[in-house]
């Protein structure tokens, strides 16, 4: 008589399955409560502890830890000297395991859980199941996933047993799952013990989405989720209208998103190519949008814009008149959504404006490694501000150079803004050399960049960025300082009564 051994956690679905093995011919061997439930519902059962002749010790903590189970998961009946050790230790061979594991993730995932409830929940008896099992697909099927029951059931109406493929691919499918689950063991347990940058990482990411193509068509791609990450995330973004996110689309969004968090007045962001191209601030959305538009009209075309405040009817009018590929914001009016889902394509996301979630990594992958640091999540509160000329800011250049600051440090490096203190005017991203990025900048702001602020990302390694700034009418710079020639642009600045301040920070982004 063949025989399946269930031990699950999860029962939904559980009571059919087994009634469908009993009906193929199958013993069913169970732990305590999985058995109590066969039970109730009339399923011929045999416990563990009848197997093993010993019984469930230590809260739980063993029951199915047993040679009598492990040896008949781990024989390979096709190997005669195993079968013979099993016989003479009267072991039965198990053909089929069904287990899943102690709710870990979702016990962590409650913010007050007691320590000692997250160890308990750590599954020990469960996995070593599932990995014998798998080990032994050849003559042995695991399950480990509710919905593979049907399949598997499908298999042994047809031939009484499960094909090889199909036993390999539930293996490979268990040691992803065990994987996962000691993944999410390893994070909390390393968080638990504050080490930030252990001598080995593991991440849990799950599928999101498939998608069609990734940064070009030729290149295949999939979105994965962080399961207990962040939730002021694009991962968590519900998508109320519109085309399929692309690759892209989700690479710009979340570039949109870091920007706009950084304001607590309503903000507008629009991102081309992982680059704000227009940010505004007012008193109102549409205020803001009208300023972020303004800042770069060509730019915005085809963009992402995001906001932190809920989009009303009068800002979705001003959207509709452009062709934007992606809308973010925190909720749209109805009147919002009726006039914006007028449009097919666009899409319209919504994120929840919670800053609470798991302590976020930022990485980077290398070919053949993994980059690993804190989120650049300084502000300009934290700085050390120094003035390092003879005027001070006024407190119009302050604010101006205050939003020039918050929005430099999400362009490219080498990374120019030059802001008033409602928008950006213009944005040098991504060149090889400052004075280069500052020139595009302040080409774009124009005539402009009279009276306007200038923010750079780094230091100035000579004085030719204040002069380029100066001659272009700009009245105050912010920048970390810290060149051994910061005192050549200081001098530049005082020449031209330009007031500069210095943060000691620097924000680099690749
Ligand atoms: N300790 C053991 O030997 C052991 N054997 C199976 N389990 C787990 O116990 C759970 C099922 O328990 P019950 O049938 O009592 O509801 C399953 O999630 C299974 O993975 C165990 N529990 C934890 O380690």
């Amino acid at each position: 008589m063949k025989r399946a051994l269930i031990s699950v956690s999860d029962k939904s679905g559980i009571i059919e399955f087994a009634e469908s093995l009993v009906k193929l011919g199958y013993e069913i061997l169970s732990t305590g409560g999985t058995k109590r439930v066969f039970e109730e519902n009339g399923i011929p059962v045999t416990g563990v502890e009848e197997v093993t002749g010993f019984p469930e010790i230590l809260d739980g903590r063993v029951k199915t830890l047993h040679p009598s189970i492990h040896g008949g998961l781990l024989a390979k009946l096709s190997n005669p000297a195993h079968k013979e050790q099993i016989e003479s230790q009267n072991i039965k061979p198990i053909d089929l395991v069904c287990v899943n594991l102690y709710p870990f993730q979702q016990t962590i995932a409650n913010p007050n859980v007691a320590f000692e409830d997250a160890i308990e929940n750590i599954d020990i008896g469960g996995p070593s199941m599932l990995r014998s099992a798998a080990k032994n697909f050849e003559t042995v099927t695991v399950i480990v996933d509710a919905v593979d029951y049907d399949a598997v059931l499908a298999e042994l109406n047809v031939n009484g047993e499960t094909t090889l493929k199909t036993r390999q691919k539930l293996s490979a499918k268990v040691f992803r799952h065990t994987a996962a689950y000691d993944s999410f063991i390893a994070e909390y347990l390393t968080e638990q013990a504050g080490e930030e940058l252990p001598e080995q990482v593991t991440f849990t990411y799950e599928l999101k989405q498939p998608l069609r193509y990734g940064e070009n068509p030729h290149q295949k791609a999939a979105f994965y989720e962080k399961r207990l990450g962040s939730n002021f995330s694009i991962a968590k973004a519900r998508q109320l209208h519109g085309k399929e996110l692309s690759y892209n689309n989700i690479h710009d969004a979340d570039a949109a998103l870091q920007i706009v968090k950084e304001f607590n007045e309503p903000a507008a962001v629009a991102v081309k190519h992982m680059n704000p191209c227009g940010v505004g601030t007012g008193a109102t959305v549409e205020d803001a949008f009208s300023k972020a538009f303004a800042a770069d009209p060509v730019s915005i075309f085809g963009g992402i814009v995001a906001f932190n405040r809920a989009v009303d009817g009068a800002t979705a009018t001003r959207l509709h008149e452009i062709f934007l590929e992606i809308v973010i914001a925190p909720a749209f009016s109805d009147e919002a959504l009726d006039i914006l889902t007028a449009k097919k394509n666009i899409r319209l996301l919504t994120v929840p404006f919670d800053h609470q979630g798991g302590v976020e990594k930022m990485l980077t992958s290398v070919e053949g490694g993994l980059l690993v640091q804190d989120l650049d999540s300084f502000s300009l509160a934290d700085a050390d501000v120094k003035v390092a000329t003879d005027r001070t800011p006024t407190a119009g250049e302050m604010e101006a150079l205050e939003l020039a600051w918050k929005v430099v440090k999400h362009v490219k490096s080498n990374a120019i803004v030059v802001a008033d203190k409602d928008m950006t005017l213009g944005v040098g991203a991504g060149q090889m050399n400052r004075v280069g990025a500052a020139k595009i900048a302040l080409e774009q702001a124009g005539e402009k960049a009279k009276g306007a602020v200038l923010a750079s990302d780094a230091f100035f390694p000579m004085d030719d960025t204040v002069e380029a700034a100066a001659k272009a009418g700009i009245t105050a710079i912010i920048q970390p300082g810290g060149s051994i020639r910061d005192e050549d642009s200081i001098k530049k600045a005082n020449e031209y009564g330009i007031a500069m301040i210095m943060t000691g920070i620097r924000h680099f982004k690749h």
